[in-house]
């Protein structure tokens, strides 16, 4: 059946033979009912004026013309000036309803949480001592990596390989807590495992985050059809068993492949830090004992196990689960807030260690809540987090890892949509 419980249309992108980043922006511009300008809510505004001035930088706004940004929107900025700014650019209302059945209801859970955040960060938390902890780590992280590839490249055994894997793997999520902030150099670093900084904007930070488990969610899309975890399938739960260790081992050079693909069949920009993964075989070359093929080799294996790793934990530790909200799967509240909770479930250990948090997407619903903060200050609206959700009769879901890598196998072979329990007033 061709529906999506979040929206009215069901993605024209889902349709597309070829699917990439780019594809899934403009294919929104179909969807999405803003008219050629960008939509908030249920108007029209055209911010043509204010790419250049926008503080969290201009990429945001130049990729999404076109579209409804108001999941964006309300997510990225929490204290209120970007709504008094808005206004300055509002050319009138839509004349369509909105796509996006999630609401933002100012006495609903998402709205409620969003002010008391924005006091709590105003008056208690003194967040720059924390955020350049997290700067630290991620600067240390980037050395070791250098290291570590050119140690490889030296005397390739199994303690320097690790070395290297590892450091490659937290370099990569590190890196994922700066890309959703206002533009800086540290979201480059994203790219050194064959990614790139912009398709996450794109596949993670507009797909994903905001439409988490559903249709819309590129991150389950590109996947397909080797893996399936929504509860309609083409394949046995067999089939897809045995692709997993195939895709986690693609996943980080596939999107690479992706990229090329879309240069040369459909004439996608490509840029200047495209390059920069090259500079670790680079220096693995110029440091190292190997031949140029021996040293690309090496790096390309790395890559492989790096990848492998790096899609365990992000398919097995937050959004997986079987009792998780995937498309097809009723919601019994459509609050922006109440969907992020049912479509992401914490894990239970290493909740306080900063660096852990960093390096492997810790504090993963107040994340999702809050993405441009930095993952440092995630632990105090833990509290927060917690009364507000008493109060609007809902829950964190709060699992250990294990039995979350259990029920992401168990929804490979889920078949039936059911509905998701989680209440809220
Ligand atoms: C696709 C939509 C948008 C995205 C993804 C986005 C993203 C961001 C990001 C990442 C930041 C930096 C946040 C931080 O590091 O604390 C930011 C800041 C900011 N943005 Fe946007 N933005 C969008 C649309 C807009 C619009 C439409 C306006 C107003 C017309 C706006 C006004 C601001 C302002 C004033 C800030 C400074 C921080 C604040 O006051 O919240 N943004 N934005």
């Amino acid at each position: 059946m061709k529906f999506s419980t979040i929206s009215r249309k069901y993605p024209a992108f889902r349709d597309d033979k070829f699917k990439n980043p780019q594809k899934w922006l403009q294919d929104k511009q179909i969807d999405d009912n803003a008219e050629t300008l960008w939509r908030v809510h249920d108007k029209i505004y055209d911010l043509s004026n204010f790419i250049e001035h926008h503080p969290g930088g201009r990429n945001w706004l130049e990729m999404t013309k076109g579209t409804d940004i108001t999941e964006a929107f309300e997510t990225h900025h929490i204290h209120g000036t970007a709504e008094v700014i808005l206004e300055n650019f509002y050319v009138g209302d839509a004349k369509l309803e909105r796509n996006y059945k999630v609401t933002f209801h100012s006495d609903g859970f998402y709205k409620t949480l969003k002010k008391r955040v924005a006091l709590k960060l105003s008056n208690h938390v003194n967040q720059s001592p924390l955020k350049s902890m997290s700067k630290t780590f991620c600067d240390l992280t980037l050395a070791a990596t250098f290291l570590a590839f050119i140690l490889v490249s030296r005397d390739f055994n199994f303690p320097t390989a690790a070395l290297a894997v590892f450091s490659l793997f937290s370099l990569t999520i590190i890196s994922h807590n700066f890309l959703h902030q206002r533009d800086n150099w540290r979201m480059y670093l994203v790219n050194f495992s064959t990614q790139n900084y912009r398709d996450w904007r794109i596949f993670h930070v507009l797909s994903h985050h905001l439409y988490p488990n559903s249709y819309h969610d590129l991150e389950i899309i590109l996947v397909e059809p080797f893996l399936n975890w929504m509860p309609i399938k083409k394949y046995s739960r067999y089939f897809y068993y045995f692709m997993s260790p195939f895709v986690y081992i693609l996943v980080l050079s596939g999107s690479c492949v992706i990229r090329i693909v879309g240069a040369f069949r459909f004439n996608y920009k490509l840029y200047w830090d495209e390059i920069l993964p090259l500079s670790i075989p680079l220096a693995m070359y110029l440091f190292g004992n190997f031949g140029m093929v021996d040293t690309l080799l090496l790096w390309y294996g790395i890559i492989m196990m790096t990848s492998f790793i790096y899609a365990f934990f992000a398919f097995n530790g937050s959004h997986h689960h079987n009792k998780i909200f995937h498309d097809g799967d009723e919601l019994e509240s459509m609050d922006f807030g109440i969907y992020q909770l049912a479509a992401t479930f914490d894990r239970a250990e290493l909740q306080k260690n900063q660096f852990l948090t960093l390096t492997t997407f810790g504090h993963h619903i107040a994340h999702h809540l809050f993405p441009t903060l930095d993952h440092s200050v995630l632990p105090e609206l833990s509290e927060l987090i917690h009364d507000t959700c008493k109060e609007f009769e809902t829950e964190l879901s709060v699992y250990p890892w294990y039995e979350l890598m259990i029920g992401q196998f168990r929804q490979l072979g889920r078949e039936k949509p059911r509905q998701i329990h989680l209440r809220s007033r």
